[in-house]
């Protein structure tokens, strides 16, 4: 049976992204509005109440006026913006970061996607801290850098402009990026971590590296432990990868990276074993935003989670 889509925000970032990766399904209709009415009130009420599946990917407060739009009891929604990632009433858009996640996802209403640096971030501590491989008390540090991309069609423009020169742009500078909280709460840690983003010169792609001082932190694993752990835990996923210790020298992202739905995960360690780099590798439009979404679709539709994605 074909059900309906309807993306909210579709000519965004992320929308494009998302629409195609649906282009050529079958199982999937796209409800599309024409240019003009894309930001009327009326014809998205519309849209969004026919629908079965709305994504939103919207600035925060257009997502929550989108969600106040629905008036039955039907349509089920996944969100791609911030506004709801750390609501206990929305399932977190994240199948494989903890046991029972994609069973959440698919019976769940309301789903909202993960941010794309917390999907690194979760990727690699959430399951190593439930495991108590790490402990949960500790102050994590995230540094991270992202393709421009990142940051929808505002940076875009920035960053490509004309008379643009920005080569990295370090931010997030007032430590109160809108990520963090969702890092700590879905990671469970007592402490919010101290998050240091940036953007490079390349329009997609993205790592998120947690430095871990093993010798100093109580109770920690060695290296060998937490990347066995992690192993096991994506153990059979198509989509998250655990590399081997025969981990490469550098890590790249290209100015024209390809798109990909993957997440791909290290864990580099010093000869002695007492210090850790946890990277995790990823597009920031693909299991960052637009392959999340669709992954979650595929769950809520009860499809092969994989279906349309690039892994
Ligand atoms: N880019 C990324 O890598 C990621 C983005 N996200 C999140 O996804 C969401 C979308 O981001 P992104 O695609 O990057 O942003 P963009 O700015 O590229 O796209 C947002 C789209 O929403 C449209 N829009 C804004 N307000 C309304 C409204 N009231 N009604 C209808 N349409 C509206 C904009 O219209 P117009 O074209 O006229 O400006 C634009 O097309 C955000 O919440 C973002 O935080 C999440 C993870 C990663
Ligand atoms: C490079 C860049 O600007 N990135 C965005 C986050 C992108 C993302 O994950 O989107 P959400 O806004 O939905 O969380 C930022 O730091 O605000």
């Amino acid at each position: 049976m074909t059900q309906s889509v309807f993306i909210d925000g579709a000519v965004g970032t992320t929308g494009l992204e998302i629409a195609d990766r649906l282009s050529g399904r079958s199982e999937f209709a796209q409800i599309i509005l024409p240019e003009d009415k894309r930001k009327d009130a009326v014809a998205r009420r519309e849209a969004l109440n026919d629908a079965d599946f709305v994504i939103l990917c919207l600035p925060d407060d257009a997502a929550k006026e989108a969600v106040a739009m629905i008036a039955n009891d039907r349509t089920r929604v996944i969100d791609a913006s911030t506004a709801h990632r750390v609501d206990p009433n929305w399932a977190y858009g994240f199948a494989e970061f903890k046991k029972g996640q994609h069973e959440r996802i698919a019976a769940a209403r309301f789903v909202s996607n993960p941010g794309c640096y917390p999907t690194g971030f979760l990727g690699l501590v959430a399951p190593l801290v439930a495991a108590g491989l790490i402990p949960a008390d500790w102050p994590y540090t995230v540094n991270a850098v992202s393709g421009y991309s990142g940051g929808g069609k505002a940076l875009i423009e920035r960053f490509e402009g004309e008379g643009s020169d920005i080569g990295f742009r370090a931010y997030g500078l007032d430590l109160n990026h809108k990520h963090v909280p969702e890092m700590q709460q879905h990671a469970r840690l007592a402490h919010a971590p101290i998050f240091a983003p940036a953007v490079v010169q390349a329009f997609r792609g993205m790592l998120v590296e947690v430095p871990l001082p093993l010798a100093a932190m109580p109770g920690a694993a060695n290296a060998d432990a937490l990347r066995a752990a992690l192993e096991g835990h994506y153990a059979g996923s198509a989509v998250v990868k655990v590399h081997s210790s025969a981990a490469p020298s550098e890590l790249l992202i290209h100015k024209a990276e390809a798109p990909s739905d993957r997440l791909d995960l290290f864990v580099f360690a010093s000869a002695k074993g007492d210090q850790v780099r946890l990277v995790a590798m990823l597009d920031n439009l693909g299991k960052g935003a637009s392959g999340a979404a669709v992954q979650n679709l595929n769950i809520m539709a009860g499809l092969d989670e994989v279906s349309g994605l690039r892994v």
